[in-house]
């Protein structure tokens, strides 16, 4: 009951101005454990990156509340990585957004590796949306088991070509995160496709690329050199020559989710440390000041919503 109060009290408090009206901004973390006088809330505030604690006391029927707020959730994580539920930030967020997607698919985009199709079913199972993978849908379309066979049987043209066929088909559907190939940008027409979604480029330095791939192998990967010599290196190198040519081509997408800006924001700077579930988190409030920016009237559109 008195929990309740506390609750109740917390979210009409003056904090709550100067936000989105009719919309629950402020989210309850936790209450302080103990059955003393004093208590204490943490709540986010996801659109506005905030942690507020508040302290409060009852007093006879009355509850006082003090309340301290912190510049950036984002700078907050490391420590709510211990006390905080990622999940339940998660669940919170993608019931925010999920009414401002109305349905429109999201296409994630990045380098080989960057963590599209680890977030995207993350993504996907927060939002109730269906995953695809392009590459697979490439590898049952052609009848081959892996890409790296497609490359050697037949071409890169000719796994492109496919690649396109699946995105052309994949536009016309809604409700789905799509984990794309990383090498989609690279024809304009995919980006036709994919912009009758959203497009989320997820943004990771090539040292951490390099790690990630040289513990996984290059198998799977034909791009990659598949020579013996230090995988890390070696991929480090190609991942470079690949991301100067396409970097431009990443940057067309409608969000972008730097690993490396989370890591500096949090203060350590090491994009190894963030959690899938935070880096999926972020993507969410991206795709949220995305779709909930300000159009000038003189350049409004109608939405581009499907279905
Ligand atoms: N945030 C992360 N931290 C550490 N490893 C990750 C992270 N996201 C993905 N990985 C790992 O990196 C590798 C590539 O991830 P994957 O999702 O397959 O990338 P992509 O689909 O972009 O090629 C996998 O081994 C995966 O487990
Ligand atoms: O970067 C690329 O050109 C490619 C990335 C691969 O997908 P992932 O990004 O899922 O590894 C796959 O589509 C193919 O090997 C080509």
């Amino acid at each position: 009951m008195m929990e309740a109060t506390a609750a109740l009290s917390f979210q009409s408090c003056s904090l709550i101005g100067g936000e989105k009206r009719g919309r629950k901004s402020w989210e309850i973390l936790r209450f302080s454990p103990g059955l003393g006088e004093e208590r204490r809330i943490q709540a986010v505030n996801l659109r506005q990156s905030k942690l507020r604690t508040c302290s409060v006391r009852a007093k006879g029927h009355e509850s006082k509340i003090c309340c301290s707020c912190k510049k950036s959730w984002a700078g907050e994580l490391s420590n709510l990585h211990s006390s905080v539920d990622e999940a339940l930030i998660l669940k919170r967020k993608s019931e925010e957004v999920l009414p401002e997607l109305n349905g429109q698919c999201i296409y994630l985009v990045g380098m080989m590796g960057s963590g599209k199709s680890t977030i995207g079913r993350i993504l996907s199972e927060a939002l109730g949306y269906s995953f695809f993978d392009s590459d697979k849908l490439v590898e049952e379309a052609v009848g081959m088991s892996s890409v790296t066979d497609i490359f050697k049987e037949h071409s890169e043209a000719f796994f492109r070509d496919s690649e396109s066929k699946v995105l052309r088909d994949l536009s016309s559907m809604c409700r789905l995160v799509v984990a794309t190939g990383g090498g989609a940008v690279i024809r304009p027409i995919n980006w036709k496709y994919m912009k009758q979604g959203i497009t989320v480029w997820l943004d990771v330095p090539l040292e951490a690329l390099a790690k990630r791939i040289a513990a996984d192998g290059t198998a799977s990967r034909p791009l990659l050199p598949q020579e013996p010599g230090d995988p890390y290196t070696e991929a480090l190198a190609r991942l470079s020559a690949l991301s100067k040519e396409r970097g431009e081509d990443y940057a067309n997408a409608d969000a972008r989710v730097c690993l490396q800006n989370i890591a500096d924001k949090q203060g350590h700077g090491d994009v190894s440390i963030l959690t899938p579930t935070a880096i999926a988190v972020e993507a969410l409030v991206k795709i949220d000041s995305f779709l909930t920016v300000d159009v000038p009237a003189s350049q409004s559109t109608l939405p581009r919503v499907k279905g």
